[in-house]
């Protein structure tokens, strides 16, 4: 059947008639592809501007890879938990700070642990024996200085490789920057660190790139009451389908037609797709005409990431009041660390996390299972430590929402993979965290990239209707008026 017929066919259900009957309705309609922040974000500005928007989001929640869970009887953020730059010019302050929302700021800028600096931590060894702390200050400085020195290694190469092989060339040649015994052990907590903020082991990481993001002033801060508000407020009034998860994108005679799980089809003048790009990836939405094989290229070049997260509340508080406790171990992989929510918010809760080959792993064992390994962590360092009184376990990896936590650059990237990513093809745009601009990866970068691809659609839909004079006052004046309120920031 041709495009053709098939809106014809379509147009017959009921679905496709009361759409009909709405036809004279003065602004264009649009489909939204999945209830994260991205595609929430996208909704929030095209329904601000009078769009018809309807939103299909295949799980039976809001947020994606926003999760705010209250089990415990206390905001526990499973999937994105920190604001990448604390600043007014991050896009989601005014937001945050019109939501009255506070922040616990764990790190200032260009920390060498990225969103932690070395303030409020504790390392302990295999034995359970704490790092001293000038240990940790001193290997932290040998780290920095060998990632300096990869930046040469970098500038000699025409091709890419990874992290991991030009810090081997790095101690190759300085062989007064190896690290041995103790030390070498908390080297490798550092590198795990800096595998958790790519989601990825080092050997995965580009050098060519790895230290290219647009990294917001201000540092990095905790949402003490979760991210959960953002999310609510963003999808208020909007008409979201939850549990409608897309099967089909069927795009042509100026219409979209997405089909879900359960056969039934929508239809709009556009449609904006947020899904993230582990999904894409596994071709998990047919599209009608196939993408282009740049688009598909695009998909395939880029690198998507595994971070989990198991948090655990206890009855009571018996660890020391610092920001992170770490365990040093031979190598990256074996090293790990509780975040301790206690310091940011007051609960008894620390949560475990762990990143690339590891989170994969993990994923590969029931939650029972994955709890005993990190009670076993936390056991070297406190050996009274009481089981915990609840616990939860995320498995971003393989959740058939995400698959995957998020985006980065794979060795040998192409330099333009974000730009064909976020390219429209007609009246399919594109969103989410990947396509961001400067920020992927991170709650803002995918809100600005939603917001991007509302606006590119909105353009698109106007200068078909010959309607290029209406603008976007209203959201900009919100804009100008948020600014007035100051962000509120613990630890400073
Ligand atoms: C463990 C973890 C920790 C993180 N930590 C941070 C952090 O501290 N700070 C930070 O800035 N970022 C962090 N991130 C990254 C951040 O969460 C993401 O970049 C961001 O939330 C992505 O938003 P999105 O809207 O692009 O995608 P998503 O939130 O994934 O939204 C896409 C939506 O599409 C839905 N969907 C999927 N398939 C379909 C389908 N077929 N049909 C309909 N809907 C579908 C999904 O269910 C989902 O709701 C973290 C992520 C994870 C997983």
């Amino acid at each position: 059947m041709d495009s053709n017929q098939l809106f014809n066919t379509h147009f017959r259900d009921g679905t496709i008639a009361s759409r009909v009957e709405r036809q004279n309705r003065p602004l264009p309609s649009v489909i939204v592809i999945g209830a994260g922040i991205s595609g929430l974000a996208a909704a929030r500005s095209l329904y601000d501007e009078s769009f018809e928007v309807t939103v299909l989001e295949s799980r039976d929640r809001l947020g994606g890879r926003i999760h705010t869970d209250f089990s415990f009887g206390c905001p526990v953020d499973m999937g994105a938990s920190w604001l990448h730059g604390v600043c007014n010019e991050n896009p989601l302050a005014p937001l945050i700070r019109g939501l009255g929302l506070s922040l616990y700021r764990t790190s200032g800028d260009n920390s060498v642990l990225y969103d932690h600096d070395l303030e409020s931590y504790m390392l302990f060894n295999i034995d359970g024996k704490q790092v001293p702390q000038q240990m940790v200050i001193e290997v932290g400085d040998t780290f920095k200085k060998i990632l300096e020195e990869t930046g040469k290694v970098r500038d000699e190469l025409a091709e890419d490789i990874s992290v991991s092989q030009a810090i081997s060339v790095v101690l190759d040649r300085h062989p007064e920057l190896r690290q041995q015994g103790l030390a070498h052990e908390v080297l490798q907590w550092f590198i795990c660190r800096m595998e958790a903020w790519f989601a990825a082991d080092a050997d995965m990481i580009s050098l060519k790139t790895w230290d290219q993001e647009h990294v917001l002033s201000g540092g990095h801060g905790l949402m003490v009451q979760g991210y959960d508000p953002v999310i609510k407020a963003l999808a208020k009034d909007i008409d979201i389908r939850l549990n409608h998860r897309v099967k089909k994108i069927s795009s042509g005679y100026n219409k979209v037609m997405v089909t879900v799980e359960d056969g039934r089809n929508f239809v709009a003048d556009a449609a904006i797709i947020t899904v993230p790009i582990g999904i894409l990836k596994a071709n998990l939405i047919e599209f009608e005409p196939k993408l282009p094989d740049w688009k598909v290229s695009a998909i395939s070049d880029l690198g998507v990431g595994n971070e989990n997260k198991i948090a655990l509340r206890f009855d009571k508080v018996f660890w020391p009041n610092v920001e992170l406790l770490g365990t040093v171990a031979p190598t990256s992989y074996s090293c790990g660390y509780f975040l301790n929510l206690h310091k940011a918010t007051g609960h008894p809760v620390l949560v475990y996390m762990v990143a690339g080959r590891f989170a994969y792993d993990l994923e590969k064992q029931s939650d029972e299972a994955a709890v005993n390994f990190v009670m076993q962590q936390l056991k070297k360092m406190f050996p009274n430590a009481p089981k915990p009184v609840q616990y939860l376990v995320s498995r971003w990896g393989t959740d058939p929402n995400s698959l995957g936590c998020y985006s980065y650059d794979l060795v040998g990237k192409p330099i333009d993979v974000y730009d064909k990513l976020r390219a429209p093809l007609g009246n399919l745009f594109f969103g989410g965290e990947a396509v961001s601009l400067d920020n992927q990866g991170s709650v803002h970068g995918a809100y600005s990239a939603g917001v991007m691809a509302a606006e590119n659609c909105e353009t698109y839909l106007l200068e078909k209707q010959g309607r290029v004079e209406k603008l976007r006052l209203a959201s900009v004046r919100h804009e100008m008026l948020e600014t007035l309120i100051p962000l509120q920031i613990s630890r400073m």
